[in-house]
């Protein structure tokens, strides 16, 4: 699926939501994952990681999922692997490092992870060149306003004084998140309150460049992101895999990624 054609023309797509319909071959969307420590067998390896959740999402949805670990040499990677895919899905996973974003390490911070972070900065920006479609679930969307020269919140408890976005216990805490009329998120899930899973300690402080907040709850946190230029960068603060009302962030994704897909073909026809 790798060609090294890696200054190829932007392809111009609109997020075409209605299309997900349309029969065709299969987009590929990848799926940033990360490396754990885990059982397999007898062994307990280093594994690259993804819970299934997020796979069954994307095939249910009618795409090819495609899984992308960390790499070394993140950038020569990222244009190695961007021209084959038609989609991307940051996924959620541990703390975006601060040093990233210039602020000091808050003590509840997670540990680094420099070579996710690298890697995962890389794929969003060589989705941008392209128009690749995006989506970036909970750390995915702190990492998009991250990349646009943005700011979090490093401990909503402090920041915020609520514990109301992560309970703990692995027990996906519920919000209420309405979309902004006219976004992309409402084409997806209307403007009626939908209820989110959300598992989070950090959130959007300064919205970075370009970004566009589509959803916010009742405090004032941003719960959602969109790009405002061209190309399709839908951002949620919850975790959409977790929910199946929530596929709908999914069949979005899809749909777009069909049709940058055609959009490509006919590029290159
Ligand atoms: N910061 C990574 C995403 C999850 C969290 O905020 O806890």
């Amino acid at each position: 699926m790798a060609s090294n054609d890696s200054d190829r023309t932007p392809v111009s797509t609109d997020p075409v939501v209605e299309r997900r319909a349309e029969p065709g071959p299969r987009p590929v969307i990848g799926l940033t994952t990360y490396l754990e420590q885990a059982k397999q067998g007898v062994w307990d390896v280093r594994a690259a990681f993804l819970p299934q959740r997020y796979l069954d999402a994307v095939t249910s949805s009618g795409g090819v999922a495609v899984l992308l670990p960390p790499q070394p040499e993140p950038d020569a990677a990222a244009a190695a692997v961007m021209d084959g895919l038609d989609g991307l899905i940051l996924t959620g996973g541990l703390d975006v490092q601060p040093e990233l974003y210039g602020a000091q390490r808050h003590p509840l911070t997670d540990p680094a992870r420099p070579d996710r972070d690298a890697w995962e900065l890389a794929l969003f920006r060589g989705a941008e060149e392209r128009r690749v479609p995006v989506l970036a679930i909970c750390r995915g969307l702190q990492l998009v306003n991250v990349a646009r020269g943005g700011t979090l919140h490093q401990h909503l408890p402090e920041a915020l004084g609520t514990e109301r976005y992560r309970i703990g216990g692995g027990v996906f805490a519920t919000n209420e998140v309405i979309a902004d009329d006219g976004s992309v998120l409402a084409q997806l899930v209307g403007t009626d309150p939908i209820d989110v899973h959300s598992y989070h300690h950090q959130g959007i402080d300064q919205l970075g460049e370009g970004l566009i907040a589509t959803a916010r709850t009742d405090d004032g946190l941003v719960q959602a992101i969109e790009s405002g230029g061209e190309g399709y960068v839908v951002g949620v603060q919850w975790h959409p895999e977790e929910n199946a009302q929530d596929r709908r962030l999914f069949e979005g994704l899809v749909a777009a990624a069909s049709a940058y897909s055609q959009a490509r073909q006919d590029v290159d026809a």
